[in-house]
């Protein structure tokens, strides 16, 4: 069965446009569990746009559910701007401190809108490598965030890692389009097998939702874990929480 894990960050962004904890993350991800989220997903940056280092712990203190801590392994310790918000201790040392199931490296910027593009490991695979060990090493499941290319896929087995996440915008594009579908999904497919050949388990997000998400969880051999987060948090304004949960689940093909 394919899990599903529910990304806060947008619930997160509502909560830090007043001085104010409503929503209240640690409630929100027990709401999120209740109606039967498989897992909760975090991406704090070091701005903390939107989750912040403190929801962070606040989370790993309650959650009964795997909890998968998203980010760039590379950013470092920033000063909070904004009054009464926490410094953002550094990713790394924060995922030390919590010790998450999971922690998915992604090689985001800080001036990025949203994650982008997957890691280049024939640039940075010695570079990622020394932490995918050190998080191993912790007990941590680590995943990386990767494009559907096979190339690279087979470059982060190298790297060590347990699982790789494929970076789904280029699918989520071509079924709103309606273009090329079969080409891009087909894409993914080959990503996949490559994935299971090097021994790496397989996740998937970015911009998946309750259209595209039945025919990529059919299509995808071996996925484990899709997170999903801007696209539910809207379906959940539209429909409420608990009935969205149970669309996604069933979108990936559990009644
Ligand atoms: C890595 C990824 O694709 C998403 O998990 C990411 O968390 C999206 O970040 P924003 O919610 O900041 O757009
Ligand atoms: N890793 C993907 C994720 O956690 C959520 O991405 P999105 O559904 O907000 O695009």
């Amino acid at each position: 069965m394919i899990a599903l894990s529910v990304n806060l960050n947008k619930i997160a962004l509502i909560r830090n446009s007043r001085d104010t904890r409503n929503p209240d993350i640690p409630a929100h991800a027990q709401m999120c569990i209740d109606a039967g989220a498989d897992g909760i997903t975090v991406h704090p940056r070091p701005d903390q746009r939107h989750i912040r280092a403190s929801d962070c712990f606040d989370l790993a203190a309650m959650l009964a559910v795997e909890f998968n801590i998203e980010g760039n392994p590379m950013a470092g310790p920033r000063r909070s701007e904004r009054p009464g918000v926490g410094d953002y201790p550094g990713f790394m040392e924060m995922v030390r401190e919590i010790r998450p199931a999971q922690c998915t490296l992604v090689p985001d910027g800080d001036a990025q809108l949203t994650s982008d593009h997957g890691f280049d490991l024939k640039r940075d695979g010695d570079s990622v490598a020394p932490l995918v060990a050190e998080l191993k090493g912790l007990g941590i499941r680590t995943s990386l965030f990767m494009d559907p290319d096979p190339e690279q896929i087979r470059l982060a087995a190298q790297t060590g890692a347990d699982r790789i996440e494929l970076y789904t915008e280029s699918y989520a594009r071509a079924f709103a389009s309606g273009r090329d579908v079969d080409t891009i999904l087909g894409q993914f497919v080959r990503a996949a097998e490559v994935a299971t050949e090097e021994g790496l388990g397989l996740n998937a997000g970015h911009d998946l939702d309750l259209h595209n998400l039945p025919d990529f969880a059919r299509a995808i051999p071996g996925l484990l874990e899709v997170s999903i987060g801007h696209a539910l948090t809207v379906d959940a304004i539209r429909i409420g929480l608990a009935n969205t949960v149970a669309a996604y689940q069933r979108a990936l093909g559990k009644h």
